[in-house]
């Protein structure tokens, strides 16, 4: 198990965000992390990449506790993705994807290995051409593809991102859930907060459905996208069709 969650509590300016979650992920899962706006998704990945402190519970990463573990070696174990990604240096995004390798070695210095690793997460996120533009000056769809490739050029067995598929025409978007996908099936565990329940039905193969603070639901994505628990947690019915596809639509007054 890569990383387990027990029982956690959290609290963000004297308000109880998260309350009493437990979760884990092992390698090999894509979970689809959804809920509401609001819900409490980004707090939970930010707890699991140990950004904020707990209330309650414990937090193991690749075996041991979260607590124990330098930012060195937690950042050997997993990459976040954070939902909001501000540039705070203009710089190429060769140079802003290799920051994805800061915990291997000397960051002002790249070796072979580590120019493999970049090289090979901007063909992956589709964004081998962009590598000698300025970052500052791409898309918001083009800076989002290059921020998922500087998390993946970790090379981490764990990856928690936020909202991946955000700002991305729908090929992208596709082809970023296959990536995700892809990942997992070759033993990353991949934790995704997202908003489009049809790609998390098709590609996730676990969800967790968080909802004000809590686990509503966590399972295959059959036993999780029901239309009773569409109903109650975001107020729209569902329904998987003989494809497998999910078909959802607003309640009916
Ligand atoms: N820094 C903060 N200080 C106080 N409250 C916060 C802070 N960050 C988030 N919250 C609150 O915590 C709750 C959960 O927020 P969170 O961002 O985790 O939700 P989310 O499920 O990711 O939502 P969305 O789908 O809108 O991104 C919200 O009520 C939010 O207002």
């Amino acid at each position: 198990m890569i990383l387990e969650l027990d029982h956690i509590s959290v609290s963000l300016k004297g308000r109880r965000i998260l309350n009493d979650i437990s979760m884990s992920a092992r390698e090999g899962e894509f979970i689809g992390l959804i809920g509401p706006n609001g819900a409490g998704k980004s707090t939970l990945l930010r707890t699991a990449a140990g950004l904020l402190p707990v209330e309650a519970g414990t937090r193991r990463l690749a075996g041991a506790a979260m607590e124990t573990l330098s930012p060195r070696e937690r950042a050997r174990a997993l990459s976040y993705l954070p939902q909001t990604r501000p540039l705070y240096w203009a710089m190429p995004v060769r140079s802003l994807v290799a920051l994805g390798r800061f915990a291997w070695g000397n960051p002002l210095t790249e070796d072979a290995r580590d120019a493999e690793a970049v090289d090979c997460a901007l063909a992956a996120c589709g964004a081998g051409h962009l590598a000698d533009r300025p970052a500052s000056e791409l898309s918001g769809g083009e800076l989002s593809r290059v921020h998922l490739a500087r998390a993946l050029a970790g090379e981490t067995p764990l990856l928690l991102a936020d909202e991946p598929a955000a700002a991305l025409d729908p090929a992208h978007q596709l082809s970023v859930m296959q990536l995700l996908r892809a990942k997992a099936e070759e033993g990353k565990a991949v934790i995704a907060a997202l908003h489009d329940l049809t790609l998390a039905a098709r590609y996730c193969t676990r969800i967790v459905m968080v909802h004000e603070g809590g686990v509503a639901a966590d399972g295959a994505p059959k036993d999780v996208l029901t239309d009773d628990q569409l109903q109650q947690v975001f107020r729209i019915r569902a329904r998987f069709d003989a494809e497998g596809g999910l078909a959802i639509h607003a309640l009916e007054n």
